[in-house]
């Protein structure tokens, strides 16, 4: 690559509701479960029970949940990902590399489309554009794919850009997660059990040949390497199950209700598949399913955090972009 072409990183998450209330967090849910990447049934079917059942109902009751976690800044999400967006751009500043850095969510404000404007005011002719998802899925990764497509799709003059799939094996991922589990274990002392929770996907989308579970296993199997750890020290399981099909398994929380019953009672749970805590860490694992433990019989539960902006996670990012430049 040239060096005169302005180069400019482009980080997408999920996104997230603006409010805490009913009413945003409709309009988030609405729009995301209309993307057919992550819901693939016919409309003729999906749309009843999205605006008949799923809106009308999850909305309130998420709603509660999401003010259980949220910040004074906003949504968990929102907040932390700007705090990625700010330290990633010191960070290539402070290296001497010119390189704006914009935020995208699929869903919601700041859209795609929002950061691609900015970065072509800023006159960026090469665009990186990273996931914010270590472990490709169709339902996310593919996703952004679409969406930046979308936006390409009424540009005359095309940027060139490069597409970051997935980073599940990276060596510089695996060390961050390995080092927040040692700062975590010196802190609270070693559980008898590391448990790697994933966000699930529907199982007929492994059927149909998306690689998100067998990436999650790699990480898992990277991560215990790492760590020395023996085959019963740890475990991979799978959460956020929606809907009524099979998911990934095992279920996490399934999981937590059985664990106390084969003797373990200390555990600490990580989790890997998100780059950012949001409503699926901190208020699933770090309250729900921490519920179903301790009142299964266990005795300590100790959720790791996201990497969020530390600065290992922030060099794995940068080293990351810079690859695709060399
Ligand atoms: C980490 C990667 C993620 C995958 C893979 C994924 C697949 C997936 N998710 C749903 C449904 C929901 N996910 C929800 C929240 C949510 N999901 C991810 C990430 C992945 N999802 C994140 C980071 C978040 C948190 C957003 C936040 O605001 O904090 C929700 C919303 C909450 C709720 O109503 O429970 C839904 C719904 C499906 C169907 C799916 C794969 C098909
Ligand atoms: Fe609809
Ligand atoms: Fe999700």
């Amino acid at each position: 690559m040239g060096n005169n072409v302005k180069t400019g990183v482009l980080l997408v998450n999920l996104g997230t509701p603006t409010a805490p209330t009913a009413k945003a967090v409709r309009a988030f849910l609405g729009q995301f479960l209309h993307d057919y990447r992550v819901v693939d049934l016919t409309r003729m079917l999906w749309c009843p029970i999205l605006h008949g059942i799923i809106l009308p109902f999850r909305s309130p009751k998420v709603a509660k949940l999401y003010a259980s976690v949220w910040m004074e800044e906003g949504s968990p999400l929102m907040v932390i990902s700007r705090r990625q967006q700010a330290a990633l751009g010191q960070m290539l500043q402070e290296a001497g590399i010119d390189m704006p850095v914009a935020l995208g969510m699929s869903y919601g404000e700041p859209s795609i489309n929002t950061a691609w404007q900015e970065l072509k005011a800023a006159g960026v002719d090469r665009v990186i554009i990273l996931p914010l998802y270590p472990q490709y899925s169709v339902s996310t990764t593919a996703s952004v794919f679409d969406s930046w497509a979308r936006i390409m799709k009424k540009e005359r003059r095309l940027p060139a850009f490069r597409f970051i799939r997935d980073y599940h094996d990276n060596h510089g991922y695996i060390k961050a997660l390995a080092e927040s589990v040692r700062a975590s274990w010196q802190e609270h002392g070693q559980s008898d059990l590391l448990l790697l929770s994933y966000h699930g996907i529907p199982k007929r989308f492994e059927d149909q040949g998306d690689p998100y579970g067998q990436q999650c296993h790699r990480t898992s199997e990277l991560l215990a390497a790492e760590l020395g750890l023996a085959p019963h020290q740890w475990r991979t399981t799978f959460q956020s199950r929606f809907g009524r099909e099979e998911w990934l398994q095992p279920y996490t929380d399934k999981t937590m209700e059985s664990l106390p019953a084969e003797g373990i009672k200390r555990i600490s749970v990580v989790c890997p598949a998100f780059s950012a805590d949001c409503l699926e860490t901190l208020e699933e694992i770090s309250s729900e399913n921490k519920e179903y433990f301790m009142k299964a019989g266990g005795e300590q539960y100790v959720y790791i955090p996201a990497l969020n902006d530390n600065q290992a996670h922030i060099r794995m990012m940068m080293d990351l972009v810079c690859r695709e430049i060399a």
